[in-house]
């Protein structure tokens, strides 16, 4: 089966005074099907939210797209016009992002705001359009949604706002979500709830989701596949069942390290030494060397993208797998 999206060795850049462009997502390609929830893993910086801008045709100027190619549905997303590109975001693709506010506008009622996007993309009337707002309110668990239509956006609690979002995110059923960190700022209780939500909407309608997240936990739950990513590239990926039992690359493993569990309560949490680097000054070859317990001198060249199955890891020392060390001279180039 094709996939619903294909990304290809995509290079988003952002100028720089007195210097070459920062690469914030470097060389990176993955490709999901329908109805799968892929969990973009990474430290705050590592070029997550850049990756779904991208793929959103939003990388505010003078950033810009410099290499490689988005299919979306085969088609291949830098042949569409400004106005075909408009009317993908509205109806097959959504973003949801943390801050609701990023897609409300204070000044209006949610019946407006809901109501005008449908007009605005689909062929219907007025009531028809207040009926389809009133239903996706419910879905995402707006209690009594006919009277919350006539709301302003800070009549909602924060939890309420967010999945007021959610629902104009889903008003056209796109077929591909992408969801930045839209849980972080919620209790735990309604960031569950919506994490259940969007499982169902995969589960039933087929919805492709990128959840973009530093919480490994929220990507075990709710993800089929995960991508994790540092400083620009993606360093491992894979089905999230597989990668997380058994990681091949050291900063995967760090991450996991990380996250608190039943089993480090009262223990103190290992954090991985060091800070990311910054985009504009990364380590040559693997740029996660500086940080990592595992490194040597094999690591100042870039290492390969290694296949396993299903997945597959930039490491030449990776755990649990036999080390690129004995045929270095031809893998690592
Ligand atoms: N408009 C911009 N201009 C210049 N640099 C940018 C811009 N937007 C992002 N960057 C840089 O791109 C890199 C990746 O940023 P990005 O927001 O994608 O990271 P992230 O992994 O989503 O982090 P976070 O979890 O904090 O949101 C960062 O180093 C950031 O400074």
């Amino acid at each position: 089966m094709a996939a619903l999206l294909e990304v290809k060795n995509l290079v988003t850049e952002f100028p720089r005074h007195g210097g070459a462009p920062v690469k914030a997502v470097n060389d990176v390609s993955f490709s999901l099907e329908k109805g799968r929830v892929l969990g973009l893993v990474g430290e705050s910086g590592s070029g997550k939210s850049v990756t779904g801008f991208s793929i959103m045709g939003l990388v505010d100027a003078p950033g810009r797209v410099a290499a490689g190619d988005i299919f979306f549905n085969g088609e291949n997303l830098a042949d569409l016009n400004a106005e075909e590109m408009r009317r993908l975001r509205g109806r097959h693709i959504a973003m949801v992002f943390q801050d609701p506010m990023m897609t409300l506008n204070p000044v209006l009622r949610i019946e407006t705001q809901m109501t005008e996007t449908l007009l605005a993309h689909e062929k219907m009337d007025r009531a028809e359009a207040r009926a389809r707002a009133r239903d996706a309110l419910g879905m995402v668990g707006i209690p009594s949604p006919e009277e919350r239509l006539s709301a302003y956006p800070h009549e909602f609690s924060g939890g309420m706002r967010q999945r007021v979002a959610i629902a104009i995110a889903l008003l056209h059923s796109p077929e591909l979500i992408i969801a930045d960190e839209p849980t972080t700022a919620l209790d735990v209780t309604i960031q569950a709830q919506i994490i259940s939500e969007f499982q169902r909407l995969a589960e039933e309608r087929d919805t492709a989701v990128i959840w973009i997240t530093h919480d490994l936990a929220i990507v075990s739950r709710l993800a089929d596949d995960i991508a994790v990513m540092y400083a620009g590239r993606l360093v491992e990926t894979g089905p999230v069942a597989e990668v997380l039992t058994e990681p091949r690359h050291h900063y995967t493993r760090g991450l996991m390290d990380s996250v608190p569990s039943q089993n480090t309560r009262g223990a103190l949490l290992k954090q991985i030494p060091g800070m990311t680097p910054s985009p504009a000054n990364l380590p040559s070859g693997c740029s996660f060397r500086t940080r990592c317990g595992g490194a040597d001198a094999l690591c100042t060249k870039l290492p390969p993208e290694i296949g396993e199955g299903e997945r597959s890891y930039r490491c030449v020392h990776p755990l649990g797998a036999q080390s690129l060390g004995a045929i270095a001279g031809e893998a690592v180039s």
